[in-house]
């Protein structure tokens, strides 16, 4: 056998919650940004869903990490442990050499250098071999399907697992950007403080999370989508006794409330910023709402109540900035100003 290689192009999101990786155009790896590495070792034990099912769960052996917190790369060796096994994943079949690999990556717009040079290392350390960089919220525009380079502004608010952008899109730029590390984990956090100040039952992350998909809630009144109660099982937190409670979506709306509104100021604050052509145009084009955190109920009737201009929900929210890269990747040369 002859030595042959072959470049094979990736595209990822790599998410504070979810990494997902396009490659071909299809959804080839979609699973929650988790690693579990042997404590002594750091050898990793398992990656993705396989590893969700450990947290909250190990022994003193087996250390599980979620190595992305707030957008950015908390734990680099965790990460790059949790790079290299995703991408395994796509390399399906058996090959003989691996591919040297293309990689469009998307990286949070108020990333700092450092947190840049972070992501790229890790990439590099992956097996990435030409890494290029690109802004969530310009991923996001172009997988939503907006016309990135014309001269009309776009706003567009991704909320994800750790933090919230919000960036202002015109002429194959971003005019504006504000990030806040508020976002869907914050919201989880919230619920699991309320249920132990509120009715004494301590749960775990992941429960806090199944409780805010089943009755999270960003109003107080969801009219004919309301939501049925959900039964919460935990222990009580002082006399450890398995309880059961019924939670209903108004209580959560209200635990809720403070966290959503630090979102809705964010937004105004980047109106605010906003030069009035493109103001203009964001008014009548409305603004989009993506990252699963936009899922919440009667978010996007909220923030187009208090702030007066229409929120679109993006098609499908977990999936906008992969499939933007995926684009981008396709159209390297056309793209490059794009990326870095
Ligand atoms: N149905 C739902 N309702 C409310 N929140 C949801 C729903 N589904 C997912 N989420 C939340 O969306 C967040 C993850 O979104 P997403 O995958 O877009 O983030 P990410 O890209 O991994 O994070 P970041 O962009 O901050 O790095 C999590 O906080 C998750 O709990």
């Amino acid at each position: 056998m002859g030595f042959f290689s072959f470049i094979q192009e990736i595209a990822m999101d790599l998410g504070t919650a979810n990494t997902i990786i396009i490659s071909d155009d299809k959804i080839v790896v979609d699973e929650p940004s988790v690693v579990a590495l042997d404590r002594r070792t750091d050898k990793m034990i398992a990656v993705g869903d396989k590893a969700k099912m450990m947290y909250e769960k190990t022994n003193d052996n087996i250390r599980v990490v979620r190595p992305l917190r707030d957008g950015v790369i908390a734990d680099f060796t965790a990460c790059e442990q949790m790079m290299r096994g995703l991408i395994k994943m796509v390399h399906t079949g058996s090959r003989l050499f691996s591919p040297s690999l293309r990689m469009v990556i998307g990286v949070p717009s108020g990333s700092t250098e450092v947190e840049l040079r972070a992501v790229r290392d890790s990439a590099e350390h992956a097996g990435g071999r030409d890494v290029y960089l690109i802004f969530e919220p310009m991923a996001a525009a172009i997988g939503i399907g907006i016309d990135v380079e014309a001269p009309e502004g776009n706003m567009i608010v991704d909320i994800g697992g750790g933090s919230t952008e919000i960036a202002v899109i015109s002429l194959g730029g971003i005019v504006s950007n504000n990030s806040i590390r508020t976002a869907g984990d914050d919201l989880t956090d919230e619920i699991r403080e309320y249920m132990s100040k509120q009715h004494n039952v301590k749960v775990s992350e992941r429960m806090a999370e199944r409780i805010k998909i089943h009755v999270g809630s960003a109003l107080t009144d969801l009219g004919e989508e309301a939501p049925e109660d959900y039964v919460v099982h935990g222990p009580n937190k002082v006399t450890a006794l398995p309880m059961e409670v019924p939670v209903c979506y108004q209580e959560i709306a209200h635990c809720l409330d403070r966290t959503i509104a630090k979102i809705e100021n964010a937004v105004l604050s980047a109106l605010e910023k906003t030069p009035p052509e493109l103001y203009a145009d964001i008014v009548k084009n409305g603004i989009y709402l993506t990252g699963g955190g936009s899922l919440l109920r009667g978010l996007d009737k909220r923030l187009t109540d208090k702030i007066k201009i229409p929120f679109h929900v993006a098609d499908d929210p977990l999936h906008s900035v992969a499939k933007g890269t995926g684009i981008a990747i396709k159209n390297v040369d056309r793209f490059s100003f794009l990326m870095r």
